[in-house]
C-alpha cells in the first residue's frame, strides 16, 4: 500500500500556544480517515498547514513521495474548510467554474448532479445561501474536485440531517467509484463510524491513536462487574478508563478478546459489551490512562 501523506514530526505555535506537538502522521492511498479531536485538539491546523494555508514552524510534509516547501499548496489536495465563505458576491455557478479550472480531475456533471442532490439553485449568489447550503458548496467542491488527496474540515456542520446523510451516501459512493484518500474532521463521531475506515484521534497537538475502524469494533469493550473480578479480568490488559459504577467497577479496555476471554468474564459474571466510535472516544479522552 502507498503513502498518500506523510507528515513528520510536525510542530505548529501560535505565540505561546501549540497547536501541533511533533507529531507524525502516515495516510494510506485509497482510504476514507476520520480525524477526531475535542475543540482546540489541532484538527484545523493540521488540515490547513498540509493544505499550504498555514505553515508548520518544524517538520516535513510529503504528499505522494514528493517533499513540500514551506507552505506550498498540493496540486494533488483539495481541502474544503469548515465554513465555505469566499466570493460572497459570486453566484454559485461561478464558483464552481473556479473551482473547475483549479482541480484537474474535475467532473462537471458530477457537480451538477450534486447541486440537484443538495437542493442548490447555481444562480444564487454565494452570501444568500445559508450557511448549511454554504458548506454544501464547499462539499460539492471536494466531491466533484476527484482530488488524489481530499480534506474536509467538519463538512456536516450546520447540515440538517437529510442533507447529512445525502452527503455521507455521496460521499461513499462516490468514492467506491474513484478511490482517493479522503481525511474528514468531524465531532459527529458516531455518524461517521460506519464511512471511515481509520481514524485519527488528535489530542493537544499530538496523535493520540491511529487506528483501523475494523480493529477498533473487535478491540473496545467495556467490562462491567463486581470491582475483585473487574480488575482480576482487566489486569495485564490495556485499560483505558475506569471508574466506580455502583457497588462495582466498570473498565473500558482496548484489547482483542477471543470468544474463550469473552466466555470466561461472563463466567466471572462480568458484563461485556462493545464499545462505539464516540464512547471510546470520550474514555479515551477521560482516561488519559
Ligand atoms: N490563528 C490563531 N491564533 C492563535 N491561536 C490559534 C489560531 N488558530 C488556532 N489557534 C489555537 O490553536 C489550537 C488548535 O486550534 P484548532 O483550530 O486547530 O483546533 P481544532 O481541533 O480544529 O478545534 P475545533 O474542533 O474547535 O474546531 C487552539 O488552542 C486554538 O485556540
Amino acid at each position: 500500500m502507498s503513502i498518500a501523506l506523510a507528515c513528520d514530526n510536525i510542530t505548529k505555535s501560535y505565540g505561546a500556544t501549540t497547536a501541533l506537538r511533533n507529531l507524525s502522521l502516515q495516510l494510506e492511498e485509497g482510504a476514507i480517515y476520520g480525524l477526531l479531536g475535542r475543540n482546540g485538539a489541532g484538527k484545523t491546523t493540521l488540515l490547513n498547514t498540509i493544505a499550504g494555508g498555514i505553515g508548520a514552524d518544524s517538520g516535513t510534509i510529503e504528499v505522494y513521495g514528493r517533499k513540500l516547501s514551506k507552505r506550498e499548496q498540493p496540486n494533488a489536495c483539495c481541502y474544503v474548510r469548515a465554513e465555505f465563505s469566499h466570493f460572497g458576491g459570486a453566484r454559485v455557478i461561478e464558483v464552481l467554474q473556479i473551482a473547475a479550472a483549479v482541480y484537474p480531475h474535475w467532473d462537471w456533471d458530477y457537480a451538477r448532479e450534486l447541486l440537484k442532490l443538495f437542493l442548490i439553485d447555481p444562480g444564487q449568489k454565494i452570501r444568500q445561501l445559508s450557511s448549511g447550503t454554504r458548506s454544501l458548496i464547499g462539499n460539492i467542491i471536494g466531491l466533484a474536485s476527484r482530488a488524489p488527496l481530499t480534506l474536509y474540515d467538519e463538512p456536516v456542520l450546520g447540515l440538517d440531517v437529510l442533507m447529512r446523510e445525502r452527503f455521507y451516501k455521496a460521499l461513499m459512493e462516490d468514492y467506491a467509484n474513484h478511490p482517493r484518500t479522503i481525511l474528514l474532521s468531524t465531532h459527529l463521531i458516531d455518524e461517521i463510524a460506519p464511512i471511515v475506515e481509520k481514524i485519527c484521534i488528535l489530542e493537544a497537538g499530538s496523535l493520540l491513536l491511529q487506528e483501523n475502524m475494523e480493529q477498533i469494533r473487535m478491540s473496545a469493550y467495556l467490562i462491567r462487574g463486581n470491582s475483585e473480578a473487574v480488575a482480576s479480568f482487566t489486569s495485564g490488559k490495556r485499560v483505558i478508563y475506569q471508574e466506580a459504577y455502583g457497588r462495582g467497577m466498570l473498565a473500558a479496555i482496548y484489547e482483542k478478546l477471543d470468544d474463550q476471554k469473552t466466555r470466561f468474564a461472563k463466567e466471572q459474571g462480568l458484563s461485556i459489551e462493545t464499545l462505539s466510535l464516540q464512547k471510546l472516544f470520550l474514555y479515551l479522552i477521560e482516561g488519559g490512562l
